[in-house]
């Protein structure tokens, strides 16, 4: 489906240098703190800047020949046409999309409450974030490409979008989804594989279930962390009561140390680790 090959590009303090694979059907996260280069990966999948080296093919095509029609996107601070009325916007986009789905599109508006005659500026940060991928689901689209969906959005606003990307894949086996965020508890119930990015560098890939299944937190006293075997140990970090520990063999040390305590593993701790761990 997408296949990013050592993409790079540098802006003056900033380098990409990007590789990455997406099949059909699933859906890839790129998890990221603000300013580790998202927007700018997304930016080159879709041709909107130049980059200064590697390839991309998206829909078994150079990234550049892509039938625009078959890519759904949002961008990360990229606003809709805020002076339009709602209903306005619905004539835009049906000339604008060959396969806009009007009939879909008015039902979400109305499930949403969306007023057709209110002008966008007057809808809420909530609202145009839903609209916003509405926008991007509309034209049944095979690849979505979804920078930043859910920033700046309650915990309910954020589960409605989930749910309609949740929604978008049960319709289509053929579809793929990427999505950033720098939420993590957004991406875990939905992804099928998790990169994370830092310094515009992937600091690492995996899928979904070997995350939740094989990485764990082992938390040490001083005394354990001396004694346990440091094989699998990924990244440490000091605490008052001894040492954190992210492992991606959790087995290993929960059947040859059974009085470890291991935290149950959540996305939030395993970012954190990843990146403020030693
Ligand atoms: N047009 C540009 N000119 C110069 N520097 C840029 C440009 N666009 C992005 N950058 C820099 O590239 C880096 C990565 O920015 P990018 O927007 O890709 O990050 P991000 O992960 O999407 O961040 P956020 O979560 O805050 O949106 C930043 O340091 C930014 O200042």
């Amino acid at each position: 489906m997408l296949k990013v090959n050592h993409v790079q590009k540098s802006y003056s303090h900033f380098h990409l240098d990007c590789s990455l694979e997406i099949k059909r059907g699933s859906i890839t996260g790129i998890i990221g703190k603000n300013g580790s280069g998202k927007t700018t990966l997304f930016k080159a999948i879709l041709n909107l800047i130049h980059i200064d080296s590697g390839d991309i093919i998206l829909l078994d095509k150079d990234y550049k020949e892509v039938d625009k029609n078959k890519i759904g996107c949002t961008l990360a601070n990229i606003s809709l046409c805020e002076y339009l009325k709602l209903k306005d916007l619905v004539d835009v986009l049906r000339n604008t999309y060959q396969d806009f789905d009007l009939d879909y599109f008015l039902q979400k508006c109305n499930q949403y409450q969306f007023p057709l005659d209110k002008k966008i500026n007057e809808f809420s940060t909530g609202m145009k974030a839903k609209l916003n991928v509405l926008i991007a689901l509309s034209h049944h689209a095979t690849f979505l490409i979804l920078d930043e969906p859910t920033n700046g959005l309650d915990v309910l606003a954020r589960e409605e979008i989930i749910d309609l990307i949740r929604e978008f894949m049960k319709e289509d086996e053929n579809r793929s989804v990427l999505i950033s965020s720098h939420i993590s508890s957004d991406l875990e119930g939905l992804c099928d594989d998790i990169y994370m990015i830092d310094g515009g560098k992937f600091l690492f890939h995996e899928t979904t279930d070997c995350l939740l299944d094989q990485y764990g937190l082992l938390k040490l006293t001083d005394k354990q962390f001396d004694q346990v075997d440091p094989s699998y140990f990924i990244k440490t970090r000091k605490e008052n009561y001894g040492y954190a520990v992210l492992t991606n063999q959790k087995q290993f040390y929960q059947e040859n140390y059974p009085e470890i305590i291991i935290e149950k593993n959540n996305f939030d701790t395993l970012f954190s680790m990843m990146l403020r761990g030693e």
